[in-house]
């Protein structure tokens, strides 16, 4: 028993002398100065602990932060190439997804082709029948109000009455197509009902898409799989695609049967002098395919890059697009980019996203300073831009957000000085100043700053980029010193947590 007490006794001391604490523990013979010297090796090595604690924590941060999707919303009023700048980033950072979106664009070009070719055979059929039709496209001293042109049906043979009567099949493509891409292909009607740039109070009722013209061209994607007769794909029975498939073939064979047709119609004099009477400028308007029927129209067409980012179809509603970064350092984090209808009428859904974005692109169409909106035929387009513009740097909601500007359509800008357009006539101040691209983007550029200066709640720094985003090349370019600033905001904010 004794025995045992004693073994119990001499384990239990044992146990009791830490070997951790005795292999740190002063030596017992340890004089003053070896125990200062002692006390300050610990409170280095402490203190080096600690960084290393506080950058492992700050990393988490960091990678938390990287992880979670930076925000973008497009904002400008429409048709200022918005939905436009969307396809870049997705053509720059995501070209797989490009590659499966692109096949499906053809619907979308032989519509707006078609279109063209149809505005141009109403026309024709006014001054044929001698009726004086057509609101003035853009004629400044008008202030909206409806003026007439009259017919010249004198030019018109009987060559044009031929080719009116071979085109006329386009008009049921164009009600096809128009019925199968659903709202997003009609564009706004002029309206006398006052409407403002910037009506940003939410709505109480809203729905954020996020289909609008992704659920069109759905429709539009080659078939995943010809096996199943019933297998579901995107909603759709096989069935159903096989009909929308029909469909659009039928829709390719009647546009390649008016290939010659519409290339004579767009290539003869007469025509082109009443599309100049009637100050129409096809050409300089989004959509216009005019010049490459000889491509299009054919049996087998494929889009190319640059025709997806020129055909048109516009944006209803809000739609969110997630973009996975494919390549790069930034290889697998996500992106989600908001695309919003510009028509006046739309805008009143923006302010819904206004209070968690990282960073705003706001777009302003420069060429268009001798336009007016489409929906409200009284307003200049670049007067709505600036309107829109101190609405956005003066909201409360966006004062610590960042506002990158694009003044667009640089190329058009360019073409529309060149053929002899003054801009001192539209913007009286612009006074005598060179009418030369660079000095009107300059000038433009400088009154965007001072709104930004004058209408920002804080003081924020002001990007401007000069673009045409049409151009995916230069595009490309701008992209990445964009999305370079919008992430370094991003990261310093990470920072700071
Ligand atoms: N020439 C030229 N055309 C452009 C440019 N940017 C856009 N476009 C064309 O203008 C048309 C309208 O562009 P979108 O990107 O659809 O305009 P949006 O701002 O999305 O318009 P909404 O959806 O109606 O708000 C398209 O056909 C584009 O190809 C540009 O810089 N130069
Ligand atoms: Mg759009």
């Amino acid at each position: 028993m004794g025995r045992t007490l004693d073994r119990f006794d001499t384990a239990s001391l044992a146990s009791s002398v830490d070997p951790l604490s005795q292999a740190i523990a002063p030596p017992p013979d340890e004089t003053a100065r070896e125990k200062a010297e002692r006390e300050a090796r610990e409170a280095n090595a402490k203190r080096v602990s600690d960084e290393i604690d506080e950058q492992l924590r700050t990393e988490r941060a960091v990678a938390k932060k990287k992880r979670k999707p930076v925000k973008v919303l497009l904002l400008g009023q429409s048709e200022s190439g918005k939905s436009t700048t969307l396809k870049n980033f997705q053509l720059t950072y995501a070209f797989k997804a490009w590659q499966e979106e692109r096949a499906s664009w053809r619907a979308v070009i032989q519509l707006n082709l078609v279109r063209s070719v149809n505005q141009i055979l109403d026309i024709l059929t006014a001054e044929l029948n001698g009726s004086p039709t057509i609101i003035d496209q853009d004629d400044e001293d008008d202030e909206g109000a409806i003026t007439y042109h009259h017919a010249h049906p004198s030019s018109f043979t009987e060559k044009h009455r031929l080719l009116k009567l071979r085109l006329t099949p386009l008009r049921r493509v164009q009600r096809d197509l128009e019925q199968r891409l659903g709202s997003a292909t009609e564009e706004p009607c002029a309206t006398n009902t006052p409407t403002v740039a910037a009506p940003f109070e939410p709505q109480e009722f809203y729905i954020r898409s996020t289909t609008g013209w992704k659920a069109a061209l759905d429709k539009f994607k080659p078939r995943l799989s010809r096996d199943s007769k019933d297998s579901k794909d995107g909603g759709m029975t096989t069935a159903m695609r096989e009909k929308l498939q029909r469909e659009a073939d039928e829709a390719t064979q009647i546009i390649a049967g008016c290939r010659e047709d519409m290339q004579s119609i767009w290539e003869d004099k007469a025509i082109r002098e009443m599309l100049s009477r009637r100050k129409m400028m096809l050409e300089n308007s989004g959509g216009f395919f005019l010049n490459d029927v000889d491509r299009i129209a054919v049996a087998n067409y494929t889009p190319s890059d640059h025709d997806v980012l020129r055909a048109r179809l516009r944006t209803m509603g809000v739609q969110e697009y997630r973009f996975t970064f494919e390549k790069g350092t930034e290889s697998g984090h996500e992106w989600l980019m908001y695309d919003v209808g510009g028509t006046r009428t739309l805008r009143q859904a923006w302010a819904h996203h206004f209070d968690d974005m990282n960073a705003i692109i706001f777009l302003a169409p420069i060429s268009c300073f001798d336009e007016k909106l489409a929906e409200d035929r009284r307003v200049n387009r670049l007067e709505d831009s600036f309107l829109l513009w101190k609405a956005v740097c003066g909201n409360k909601l966006l004062a610590k957000t960042q506002l990158i500007l694009f003044l667009n359509k640089c190329d058009l800008l360019e073409k529309k000085l060149k053929a002899g357009v003054r801009v001192k006539d539209s913007v009286p101040s612009f006074a005598d100043r060179a009418n030369n691209a660079s000095t009107v983007a300059k000038y433009f550029k400088q009154k965007f700053k001072d709104m930004s200066k004058q209408y920002s709640t804080e003081p924020r720094p002001f990007y401007c980029h000069l673009t045409s985003v049409i151009d995916t090349k230069a595009t490309a370019i701008t992209l990445g010193a964009v999305r370079e600033g919008i992430l370094r905001e991003h990261l310093r904010d990470a920072d700071f947590i």
